[in-house]
């Protein structure tokens, strides 16, 4: 089990009382011919620790309040706050800085480098910082996602879900303040799916860390201790420790 006591520099004041992520009133509007009003204004506060998911039914808004909250879109209005630092008042210089350090990612294409070795794709968030490895912690975190044995193989060389493995490793390597998970499960079968969906549990238990999960999975999402359900931009439900059965009912309820 990784250890988490070395050196870091989160932000945070005071993680017990910080919301990890903090959104207010956050409106998205795609402009256009016809403007798309992809958030309607959001309001949640994210505890330190917790795993949420995010479900709610193709075009409600998901991802769009993942990447507002992740910084890498900026909200049409209202405040982002990410371990206590407003992200909606960042220069894009500092904000790219922020993301580097604070914020981990993990998307349905895992979006390994092909030519890079397993281990060198979970350094390179670290090498793209200009920091140094630290050994133990990397070999900790390797072998708590069970790709020790991998890491010399390249992309092409893993499974699909040893993959997605590898890149929650390079999600975690620099010890972020949250991650963001866009479908880390979409291109797995439902029984690697439950598998890596159980080793972020397991991650977010082990390292106090916050995970926000984006999924359209009942099953997946049910694995999350929270649940909030999106219509058209809105919250419009959520549910705590839900069963999958409990998952699909509202999603079900609010497609009616
Ligand atoms: N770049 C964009 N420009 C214009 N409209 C957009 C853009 N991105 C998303 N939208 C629109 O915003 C709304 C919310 O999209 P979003 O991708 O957040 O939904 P989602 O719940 O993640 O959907 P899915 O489950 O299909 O991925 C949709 O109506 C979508 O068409």
């Amino acid at each position: 089990m990784p250890t988490t006591s070395t050196t870091t520099s989160h932000p945070t004041q005071d993680h017990r009382t910080t919301p990890a992520v903090r959104l207010v009133d956050v409106r998205k509007t795609y402009p256009g011919r016809e403007p798309v009003h992809a958030l309607r204004g959001i309001s949640l506060d994210l505890r330190a620790g917790s795993v949420t998911a995010v479900v709610g039914q193709s075009g409600s808004g998901k991802s769009t309040l993942l990447n507002c909250a992740a910084g890498l879109d900026s909200p049409s209005h209202g405040q982002v706050l990410v371990a206590g630092h407003d992200l909606t008042t960042l220069r894009p210089d500092d904000l790219t800085r922020f993301r580097r350090e604070h914020v981990g990612f993990v998307f349905q294409s895992y979006n390994l480098i092909g030519h890079l070795s397993a281990v060198e794709n979970v350094r390179l968030p670290l090498v793209l910082a200009g920091r140094v490895p630290d050994p133990a912690w990397q070999a900790d975190l390797l072998a708590f996602l069970g790709v020790a044995e991998l890491a010399d193989r390249l992309p092409g060389e893993l499974s699909g879900g040893q993959a997605q493995r590898v890149a929650i490793a390079r999600a975690l390597i620099t010890r972020p303040a949250v991650v963001f998970a866009d479908e880390p499960t979409g291109a797995l079968d439902s029984r690697t799916g439950a598998a890596v969906l159980q080793v972020l549990r397991e991650t977010a238990r082990a390292l106090a860390q916050t995970i926000v999960v984006v999924t359209h999975d009942s099953t997946v999402a049910a694995a999350a201790e929270r649940v909030i359900v999106l219509a058209d931009g809105q919250v419009v439900d959520e549910l705590e420790a839900p069963t999958a059965e409990q998952v699909t009912a509202a999603l079900l309820n609010r497609a009616r």
